[in-house]
């Protein structure tokens, strides 16, 4: 069995993939339409969204496939993303890089696969719109054609998806993006009895560089953040702009204390941006963090309640009241 090869980008593809948050935004009706049109036009065992992290294969819609994951080591679209063009496999039995592998062996029986891969705004290959049937056949150039254009519609999806969870001035995530997010976080949390721990921070005097220097000026300051937001903390972070002033992170696998650390690091990375900005005023900010109570309501808002206000009393103690 040939395991699939790593990527030549991966790296900047895994960050798209997990910036998309296209894996934790659950299953969409859109999305499950075009997979159930698929399987009956192709008349297949199993059309599939498949997105490709690190290690495993998800199924981001399946008709006709009930699986959550498969391991990437083993599975058909991990070859399906290295390549612009479809991987078409008439009979994976007879082709040596599939016919021992435990999906063509096993009870999943798989011989036809056709898998086109799916690009994100930015270029990143994140999965691919496979079919899947348990006898071998052929597929034609026209139904390649056809093939092409639900994985184009997919990714134009994708796109709608990824805009309406994106704060445009910034990148990061919005108020919607962070409202559908932080609820699967805590699903996942909950599942693997890990700690989640939510970041609260609002920009201190930011009305005061709004109104000296402009508009356009205070706006230089949010994305100036933000950036410095991405560079200092992890790819799993959650970097969410919830409006105005106002930002929040969901740090995943890490307690109160790891958080504090985080924001240390963030606080220490502003101080550094302000020494070599240039610019005439600096950026500053009051924080409060908050870890998830496992053995509480599991709701979002009192979570964030709390590291709001916790990031308030900083600001009070700082002399920064609103
Ligand atoms: N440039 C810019 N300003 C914005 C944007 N959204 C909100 N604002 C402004 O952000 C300011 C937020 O007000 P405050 O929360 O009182 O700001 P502050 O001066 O940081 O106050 P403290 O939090 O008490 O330190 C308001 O002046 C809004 O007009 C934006 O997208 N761009």
């Amino acid at each position: 069995m040939k395991i699939p090869a790593i990527p030549a980008d991966e790296a900047k593809r895994l960050a798209s993939l997990h910036d998309s948050g296209l894996l934790e935004s659950g299953v969409t009706e859109r999305l499950d339409r075009m997979t159930r049109l698929a399987k009956r036009m192709f008349n297949v065992s199993m059309a599939l969204i498949t997105l490709v992290d690190e290690d495993m294969l998800h199924f981001k819609s399946s008709a006709g496939y009930s699986k959550e994951a498969v391991p990437r080591k083993i599975s058909f679209c991990g070859h399906a993303i290295l390549s612009d063009a479809a991987l078409v496999i008439p009979d994976a039995s007879r082709d040596e890089r599939f016919a021992d592998n435990p999906l063509v062996t096993g009870d999943a029986h798989i011989r036809f696969y056709a898998g086109h891969p799916l690009r994100l705004p930015d270029g990143a290959i994140v999965g691919s719109f496979c079919l899947i049937d348990r006898q071998a056949r052929d597929f034609d150039g026209s139904e390649l054609e056809n093939l092409k254009d639900f994985a184009l519609i997919v990714e134009d999806e994708f796109a709608v998806m990824s805009a309406a969870t994106t704060d445009e001035l910034t990148g990061l995530f919005n108020r919607r993006g962070f409202d559908n997010l932080a609820k699967f976080a805590i699903v996942g949390a909950r599942r693997r009895a890990e700690p989640l721990t939510l970041a609260w921070i609002d920009l201190d005097d930011f009305k005061e560089i709004n109104d000296t220097y402009g508009h356009a000026e205070g706006d230089e300051a949010l994305k100036a953040l933000a950036s410095v937001m991405t560079a200092s903390l992890r790819e799993a972070d959650l970097r969410v702009r919830y409006g105005g002033d106002e930002f929040a992170i969901v740090f995943s696998g890490t307690d109160e204390q790891g958080a504090w650390i985080a924001m240390q690091h963030l606080v220490e990375q502003v101080d550094e941006w302000n020494r070599h900005s240039g610019k005439p005023w600096k950026l500053a900010f009051s924080w409060g963090i908050s870890e998830f109570d496992h053995g509480g309501s599991g709701e979002l808002r009192p979570w964030m309640k709390d590291a709001d206000q916790k990031m308030y009393a900083m600001k009070v103690k700082n002399n920064k009241g609103r």
